[in-house]
């Protein structure tokens, strides 16, 4: 029986694929298996050692500490795309609303209630919310993996040119992008050409204020910009700053905060991206799917901080190990496995940076002093017999 935690309200239907006859739920375990969250921040959250894996229903891992995880031998599991057409229908949702001034002719509208000449006020009032349409006009992506090769492909066909910026692009996204799509090298090549902005890259060091006075200067004057991806990625000094001189029109964000609240051209939503029940029990199936084939068989797929290692049962028991990717291990590993008089049917093993995953199915006899022994080699870092 596997314990889990869920930390935030995760869809039924992905619980679901945790029957009950393997796993129990229980929010107040002190000593889970596995641990499903969505955007809960587990920096300053004690990690038990109980803990072998982390499943987040969604795509940032930011609210996660990945190194800290990776040394205790806890694997990091996301969902991959689970909520990219959720992120990217509200982005095109802000596109138009952006451009048509939406939110602020909405708010002015309601403000007629009770009016005697309403239909007059309407026709007479409604200039003032005039805003050019989409087609034609140039949309720049910075990011072209799931959202952003659905948020480019989308601009296309609205009739936009489109304007994208991914030095890391996997193959997967790069075939998926429509051939409209024209290849950006830099930010310099993109910026002075947009009268539209959007980000969808992931929150790291080397995104942080990916947006800043310098991206920024470097826009065409009125630049509406659109950030679905993490607030961390917009240096909100700036901005505010861009929006002040003119340099900025608009600026859309999915992750509200103090300095940005009731500006002039700010637009937040409450972090609504993935807010759809589709998207909820996409990410929420993917993430349990995940979790329970690691505990019961030691699969890893969707792993961001250990390598995807997949393989049918050979027969026997699984020994899985997590290890530091370096010379010897495996030898070493081996070594005790053929005094234990054990024979290996299937074995596997990939290297992701500095840590390293193996499993193997092995048939004999398993001495209980077995983990003991293959935790003893020096670059063990965890070790589960299944
Ligand atoms: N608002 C929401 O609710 C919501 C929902 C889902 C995802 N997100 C955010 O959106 C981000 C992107 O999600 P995704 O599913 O598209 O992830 P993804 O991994 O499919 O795509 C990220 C892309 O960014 C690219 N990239 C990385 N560093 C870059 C850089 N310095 N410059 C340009 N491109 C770079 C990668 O090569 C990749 O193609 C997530 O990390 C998450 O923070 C927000
Ligand atoms: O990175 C993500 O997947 C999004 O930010 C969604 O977060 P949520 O699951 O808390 O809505």
């Amino acid at each position: 029986m596997y314990t889990i935690k869920t930390l935030n309200a995760i869809s039924p239907v992905g619980l679901a694929k945790l029957p009950a006859t393997q796993f129990e739920v229980d929010n107040d375990s002190p000593t889970p298996q596995g641990i499903l969250v969505r955007s809960a921040d587990l920096h300053e959250v004690p990690l038990p050692d109980s803990l072998l894996a982390i499943a987040r229903a969604g795509a940032g891992t930011n609210n996660i500490p990945i190194d800290k995880c990776t040394a205790a031998g806890i694997v990091v599991f996301n969902t991959p795309g689970a909520n990219a057409n959720a992120v990217a229908e509200l982005v095109v949702g802000a596109l138009v609303a952006g451009s048509r001034n939406l939110p602020d002719a909405i708010a002015w509208a309601q403000n007629l209630k009770g009016s005697q000449t309403l239909a007059k006020d309407v026709e007479k009032g409604k200039k003032q919310f005039v805003g050019p349409e989409l087609r034609g006009k140039t949309l720049g992506v910075i990011g072209l993996g799931a959202i952003g090769s659905r948020v480019a492909n989308a601009a296309v066909a609205l009739g936009m040119e489109v304007l994208g910026y991914d030095p890391y692009i996997s193959i997967d996204a790069a075939w998926s992008l429509s051939r409209s799509v024209q290849h950006c090298v830099s930010l310099g090549d993109m910026l002075p050409r947009c009268d539209y902005l959007t980000v969808h890259v992931p929150y790291m060091p080397s995104t942080k204020h990916t947006i800043n006075a310098q991206t920024l200067s470097m826009c065409k004057d009125g630049v509406r910009v659109f950030n679905f991806a993490r607030g961390e990625l917009v240096d909100t000094t700036a901005m505010l700053a861009a929006l002040e001189s003119g340099k900025a029109a608009q600026y859309f964000c999915d992750f509200p905060s103090d300095e940005l609240l009731g500006v002039k051209g700010v637009y937040c939503t409450p972090h609504l991206g993935a807010s759809t029940p589709e998207s909820e029990t996409n990410c929420a199936v993917m993430a349990a799917t995940e979790l329970s084939d690691y505990l019961k068989n030691g699969n890893i797929l969707h792993s961001v901080n250990l390598p995807d290692v997949q393989q049918p049962r050979a027969g026997g028991r699984r020994i899985c190990i997590i290890h530091k990717n370096e010379p010897g291990v495996i030898s070493a590993i081996t070594g005790i496995l053929t005094n234990a008089n054990l024979n290996i049917e299937n074995m596997v093993n990939k290297g992701k940076k500095d840590v390293a995953y193996t499993m193997l199915d092995v048939t004999g006899t398993i001495a209980d002093s077995l983990t003991e022994q293959l935790s003893g080699i020096d670059a063990v870092i965890r070790v589960r017999i299944l």
